[in-house]
């Protein structure tokens, strides 16, 4: 258990560009108001000494680049990206396209592991590759939904990590590859592409890593992009829509895109936490008061899921489950 610190830790929070880096070595209490504040203010932050094994990303990344590397016919074969496998330019099913070509995993081991015989020629080296590096992120995530309910004093550490540690957790892996720009020709008046468009995460927290590629960028409170240094020692980690909500609001997930224009590839993996498909997702108890009435309405990952992949990738999937001003009155 930590005490509340008499003085507010204010030094430890190194700032790239305005982006909180969060050195997870120092001591808990510590890392766990920086991880706090960092949510508040960007829904955003770099974890670095972080603990996770060099060679299980290497592992990966090679994997991917032998994928990515593949002709585009046998790649076919791992898709359509919908619900889960291979896709190209097409995002989701409404429209959004973006100049990239991914990867979509459920993290299930038993559907990786099938799922792998139409990505690999060598589908045990792959999956194996696969499920060690959701195993570690996965821990990682878990330590930092910890160590944010001890910096918001919720007395049960566990309640957050609980729902993405749960066998039926609906987490997923993407694997992102944006191909380079090819030589911009003077009379081209758009060298900027979209590679992912503006958007935020459904679930409750992801965790990325990129090669030293630029292109990812956040939005703030204010309404500027920020541009995230890419480095690939570290990771970034997005608060996501349901962790919004099970905070009541108090961190509020962060809209990011990526706009490519680089001569070299980016490469990302992502791994989205989110609870099994019935679980409930509402503000936590402790996060509710006669000041601070909760601002949504109980609703299952299932429920959610479903309205966001509904909806197109920019759409603030959120506002459905709000409880207006009328309904708070009426509560109380
Ligand atoms: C346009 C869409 C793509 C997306 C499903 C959606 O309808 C809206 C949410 C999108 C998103 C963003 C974060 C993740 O990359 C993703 C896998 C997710 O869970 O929600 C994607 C969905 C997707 O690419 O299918
Ligand atoms: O590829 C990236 O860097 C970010 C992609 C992203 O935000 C997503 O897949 O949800
Ligand atoms: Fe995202």
């Amino acid at each position: 258990m930590v005490v509340p610190s008499p003085t507010p830790i204010r030094t430890k929070t190194t700032k790239a560009l305005g982006i909180p880096t969060v050195d997870l070595s120092l001591d808990n209490s510590s890392v766990s108001q920086l991880i706090v504040r960092a949510c508040e203010e960007y829904g955003f932050f770099k974890v670095i000494n972080h603990g996770v094994n060099k060679e299980v990303v290497t592992r990966l990344e090679e994997e991917a680049a032998r994928f990515f590397g593949k002709p585009a016919a046998e790649k076919q074969q791992a898709g359509p990206a919908s619900p889960f496998g291979y896709g190209c330019k097409n995002i989701g099913c409404h429209g959004d396209t973006g100049e990239l070509e991914y990867l979509l995993l459920h993290t299930n081991l038993l559907s990786v592991s099938e799922r792998s015989k139409t990505i690999s020629n060598d589908p045990s080296g792959f999956s194996c590759a696969v499920s060690d590096y959701i195993r570690a992120v996965r821990q990682l995530a878990c330590e930092i939904l910890d160590l944010a309910a001890e910096g918001l004093w919720v007395p049960d550490k566990h309640v957050f990590s609980r729902l993405i540690r749960d066998v039926h957790s609906d987490s997923v892996l993407r694997l992102n590859h944006y191909p380079a720009v090819e030589e911009i020709a003077d009379w081209d008046p758009s060298p900027i592409r979209i590679g992912f468009g503006e958007h935020s995460d459904p679930q409750i927290l992801t965790i990325l890593r990129s090669n030293d590629v630029a292109g990812l960028q956040i939005c703030l409170h204010d309404g500027l992009w920020v541009p995230v240094p890419p480095d690939s020692t570290g990771f970034y980690v997005i608060v996501g829509d349901s962790f919004q909500v099970l905070t009541n609001g108090r961190f509020e997930s962060v809209r990011h895109r990526v706009l490519t224009n680089s001569s070299q590839p980016r490469m990302s993996m992502m791994y989205f936490g989110a609870p099994p498909l019935t679980a409930w997702i509402a503000p936590l108890s402790h996060m509710v008061s006669q000041q601070n009435p909760s601002l949504y309405k109980p609703f299952t990952w299932s429920e959610f899921k479903k309205a966001a992949y509904s909806l197109r990738l920019r759409d603030t999937r959120l506002d459905l489950f709000k409880i207006h001003a009328t309904e708070k009155s009426a509560s109380l």
